[in-house]
């Protein structure tokens, strides 16, 4: 090999390492975030002792104990410094590139996206002040209701979480592959189930195989990393510039009024007016219980948006309504409507009055 070949070569495994490193310090990042809800002071002097002795100790032939204890004294001023802007950090569930922080960075571009493993962790964090918002999928226009966050919505305990606002985004899925490739030799494509199932038309007309993944930004994050060959990845244009793929298609959906409403949680009741409610509730089991209650909206002119069921998880054979209408909690026809449906039913919780998400 010409040794200006085995140079681009050696330059091009460079760039990858520094950008899986700058991956981890923002890691590293929303973690030394996180840690600001949990102590009095920013600044721990013993802590960062610590960390640096214990990184002079791990220097190899390569790496001089002069050059660890410069580099991670940046980092922790670094660290510092964010902590002091008060930065306000919002929980999805995925990887980044998820379509939960495609719907943050619509809603405020300022607030930190931090990824969540499960829905149940985004809802737990936020009630344990570990995060000051969280963002979940509540319905989507093909799918329909997001069953485990509408679940999560009936568990929840409205004294630590509220419904403070929502958004509704298109969902467009792009063909993402590694640098370089050539579509024609892509043969799989690695996705999440849902996101296959959206794209199954373009998937066989290039006679593309689908390869289920958790998650769609986790299939661009493990084509970055693991570089497969004749692979390619469906997922957000985000992940295209999060993880350094080529965007080979977009708007690969077979429908493309695709969209998904997310709703923002928070830990605190929205002090702004809204325009749209959010309750749950059950009904006793006997004939018309379920209409006396949507009566009452009718009654007082509320105009319902969305009514949906799950079976109460642990009470089998009852059920629980989500209704959402519009109004606010500060007007008079929609207090008293409320209060009259508190008492007509078994269980009722208000999840929060926040504005609806443009149509
Ligand atoms: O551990 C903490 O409390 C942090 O805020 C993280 C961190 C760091 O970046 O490592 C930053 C500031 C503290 O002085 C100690 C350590």
């Amino acid at each position: 090999m010409e040794a200006n070949e085995l140079l681009a070569r050696l330059r091009k495994k460079i760039d990858s390492i520094d950008f899986e490193i700058l991956k981890l310090i923002n890691q590293r990042m929303e973690h030394t975030l996180r840690t600001r809800k949990l102590k009095a002071n920013i600044s721990d002097p013993g802590r960062e002792q610590e960390i640096i002795a214990s990184l002079r100790r791990r220097s190899s032939a390569l790496i001089r104990s002069e050059f660890s204890e410069i580099l991670f004294k940046e980092i922790i001023s670094e660290s510092k410094l964010l902590q002091r802007k008060d930065l306000k950090l919002i929980g999805f569930q995925g990887e980044h590139g998820a379509y939960g922080e495609v719907a943050i960075r619509i809603v405020d571009n300022s607030l930190v996206p931090i990824p969540c493993m499960e829905f149940v962790d985004v809802f737990d964090e936020v009630i344990n002040r570990q995060l000051d918002f969280g963002i979940v999928p509540v319905e989507n226009s093909l799918e329909g209701a997001v069953t485990q966050v509408n679940d999560l919505l009936v568990e929840t305990d409205v004294h630590k979480i509220k419904i403070v606002g929502e958004v509704k985004i298109p969902i467009h899925h792009c063909l993402l592959a590694s640098p370089g490739t050539d579509y024609h030799e892509i043969k799989v494509v690695y996705s999440h189930p849902q996101a296959l199932a959206q794209c199954r038309r373009f998937l066989s007309k290039h006679r593309l195989e689908s390869r289920p993944y958790y998650d769609t930004a986790g299939a661009a994050m493990m084509l970055s990393k693991e570089k497969p060959r004749a692979a390619a990845a469906i997922a957000s244009k985000l992940c295209a510039e999060l993880y350094n793929l080529d965007v080979l298609f977009e708007d690969i959906e077979d429908n493309e009024t695709n969209a998904t409403r997310f709703l923002i949680l928070s830990n605190e009741e929205s002090n702004k007016a809204g325009n749209k409610c959010s309750i749950v509730f059950s009904t006793e089991h006997k004939a018309g219980a379920l209409f006396n209650i949507l009566k009452i909206f009718s009654d007082a002119g509320l105009n319902l948006t969305r009514i949906e069921s799950r079976p109460i998880r642990n009470d089998p054979g009852k059920y629980a309504f989500l209704l959402d209408f519009l109004g606010s909690d500060r007007e008079e026809k929609v207090i008293a409507a409320l209060e009259k449906a508190r008492k007509e039913t078994v269980i009722f919780k208000f999840l929060g009055c926040y504005n609806e998400a443009p149509q």
